[in-house]
């Protein structure tokens, strides 16, 4: 069970935390432990999928490198980062990083700052390893003789934000928190809110010494709007790859978002009207510009239904059937899928074994001719 504490606060915000993670980590074996801070009314809602994350069955992705693929380092102008000790392949998993604490986003404008730093320091403190947490990167407004304002030092300077049961979290993942932003990633991350773990994700191939990177601002933005949004909420002047280039590679890095923020209307468009190998040409654009941009994550999965039907639409089997095994692979391929999810497999499941019969009877026909 989850034991509370409520330290006296208006509105009542509570401490719960889990002895055991939803998540162990594969690596190390067993977890730490999660705390969540939240308000009970949220909790009588939120904690239901968090309890039911405590019973979820561990997921650990086939292709998930053990030992971990990098160590921490000291990386130039960034404190530490997470650097490649071997080549790590595009599609395979680097890390399972369990929740270790959960925060309703509202608390800290609504409760007062000593009780937040309250709240945080025993948060903290009741999982089996506080220092996998204390000895995070942090700003420095935290004192060291006060354990809450570090932690809160901690939570600015490395949480995300999420989502459980429609409740916004800012999360943090203390293994995932040595990684550093660039506005053009190597890999990406995927909150699994059934395990209430995160996972990162080589997003394309990553040699041995390389830095392992994911993007903290949404990516589509221009490069000024997402300097600003890091320094703004992350606090940190950004010296990613892209953001220390020549203006010139800035200037065409911008110019490829804009037309990638175009694209995919262009290919609903040149589809409704029927012109189905141009959308096709187009959508290819799309996925070329976005593995150029480091935001194929981003864009691939609104359009890779889109190219299944397109490709079915043209007359090739092969591709579409292909391109509905990516689809069924981002519902399955991340971890346990939601109820949406299952749905929609379902779904597919159906569109999967009608294209399979289609193309074993046009091989039939082919073989005949
Ligand atoms: C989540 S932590 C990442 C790990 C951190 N570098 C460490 O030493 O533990 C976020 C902090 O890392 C630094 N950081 C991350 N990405 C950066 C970037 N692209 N440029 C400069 N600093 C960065 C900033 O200080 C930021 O506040």
């Amino acid at each position: 069970s989850l034991p509370d504490s409520t330290p006296d606060s208006n509105p009542p915000y509570c401490v719960f935390t889990s002895a055991a993670s939803p998540s162990p980590r594969p690596d190390r074996g067993g977890g730490g432990g999660f705390s969540v801070i939240t308000t009970p009314d949220e909790a009588s809602s939120a904690l239901n999928p968090l309890r039911h994350a405590l019973d979820a069955p561990f997921f650990a992705p086939e292709r998930l490198y053990l030992p971990r693929p990098y160590v921490v380092k000291d990386v130039p102008g960034k404190g530490k980062g997470a650097i490649a000790t071997r080549r790590i392949e595009k599609g395979k998993a680097i890390l399972v990083d369990p929740v270790r604490v959960l925060a309703t986003v509202g608390y800290p404008s609504e409760v007062r700052r000593e009780e937040v730093r309250g709240l945080l320091k025993e948060a903290v403190e009741r999982l089996r390893e506080p220092r996998e947490v204390l000895e995070l990167a942090r700003k420095g407004e935290g004192k060291e003789e006060d354990v809450g304002s570090v932690v809160e030092d901690v939570m600015m300077t490395n949480t995300f934000g999420l989502t459980v049961g429609g409740v916004e979290y800012m999360g943090l993942f203390a293994d995932l928190a040595r990684f550093n932003h660039d506005c053009r990633p190597n890999a990406f991350i995927h909150f699994s809110q059934t395990t209430l773990a995160m996972t990162v994700w080589a997003a394309r191939d990553i040699e041995e010494g390389e830095e392992i990177t994911i993007t903290y601002s949404p990516a589509g933005t221009p490069s000024r709007e997402r300097r600003d949004m890091l320094e703004r909420v992350w606090g940190f002047k950004c010296q990613c790859s892209l953001c220390t280039a020549s203006p010139a590679e800035i200037e065409a890095s911008d110019g490829n978002r804009e037309e990638i923020r175009t694209l995919p209307d262009k290919v609903i468009e040149l589809a409704q009207k029927g012109e189905f190998s141009k959308a096709l040409e187009s959508a290819g654009r799309l996925f070329s510009l976005a593995e150029q941009e480091g935001m194929s994550e981003s864009i691939e999965g609104d359009m890779i239904e889109v190219v299944a039907r397109l490709y079915y639409l043209v007359g090739d089997l092969d591709k579409a059937l292909e391109w509905t095994l990516k689809v069924q692979h981002d519902i399955t391929g991340y971890g346990v899928p939601g109820e949406l999810g299952e749905q929609k497999l379902k779904m597919l499941q159906g569109v999967i074994a009608g294209l399979k019969r289609e193309l074993v009877e046009k091989k039939a026909r082919e073989k005949k001719e």
